[in-house]
């Protein structure tokens, strides 16, 4: 049978989508996920997103990486998520909807969608880096110069090697631009490579920045490869809470295989 599929983009971390409300698709088949994500042999993707319906809020979404594997949460993937359900004709602007850490409220602002995060209570400070969870694990760490660095290379051994090993976390090197704006490039796991961005890494860059004392404000502009994000969020004692990510999301193309 034919099926329908979609291309979204959020500042060049693209994703194949697809509507699947009448839940035809095998969500078991890796190998498919991964050959659809593969970009000579398929169609192309950092990921590939399903939308489902949900008993109580607007819709559901699944997620998994390029490698084929459900994953944790993508906040880039998220906002291209509520673009694709306005798309649809399931909402007008605001909802709320469901993913892996749970609920999530977010607003179409005509190109750009706001997409609120789950708030976080721990972030880990070391030496060299500072590592939390923003709906997935991220490894955050201040580098003079981002142009020259071999982000796979850095990127994969930081992933792969201790404490993160096998299960990895999420690589994000960050210069500081000024009190409000740094720059981010991100390896990213399940991708394992470099990715042009990646939402729930800016929001940990954002507020990694905010707890090393490398800024004091709480509306922060990230500059990736992709394009610019905005991050707020509020400090609650050693955590932080409606923390929001704002940027484009735009779909790109839509083709049946
Ligand atoms: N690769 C990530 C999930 C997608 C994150 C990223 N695409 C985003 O926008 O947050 C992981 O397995 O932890």
């Amino acid at each position: 049978m034919k099926q329908t599929f979609y291309k979204y983009q959020g500042t060049g971390n693209d994703f194949v989508m697809i509507d699947n409300r009448l839940l035809t698709f095998d969500k078991n088949d890796a190998r498919h996920v991964a050959f659809l994500c593969d970009r000579r042999f398929g169609i192309g993707g950092d990921g590939l997103i399903l939308l489902e319906n949900h008993s109580e809020v607007d819709f559901k979404m699944v997620y998994f990486n390029a490698d084929g594997n459900q994953s944790s949460m993508c906040g880039n993937g998220g906002r291209c998520i509520v673009a694709f359900a306005k798309f649809l004709g399931i909402i007008e602007s605001a909802t709320t909807f469901e993913a892996i850490d749970g609920k999530h409220h977010a607003e179409v602002e005509k190109e750009a969608v706001k997409l609120q995060m789950q708030d976080v209570k721990v972030l880990e400070k070391f030496d060299s880096h500072v590592f939390l969870n923003t709906g997935s694990p991220h490894h955050v760490q201040l580098e003079d110069d981002l142009r020259n660095l071999d982000i796979k290379a850095i990127g994969s051994k930081i992933r792969y090697g201790a404490p993160y090993n096998t299960e990895g976390s999420n690589v994000n090197f960050v210069s500081k631009i000024s009190e409000d704006v740094f720059s981010v490039r991100t390896y990213e796991r399940g991708v394992e490579d470099e990715t042009l961005s990646c939402g729930t890494g800016v929001t940990a860059v954002a507020l990694a920045m905010n707890y090393m004392g490398q800024t004091d404000k709480n509306l922060i502009t990230l500059e990736t490869e992709g394009g610019t994000l905005v991050v707020s969020f509020e400090k609650v004692g050693q955590g932080y809470k409606n923390i929001w990510l704002t940027g484009p999301a735009v779909q790109v193309f839509k083709g049946e295989l």
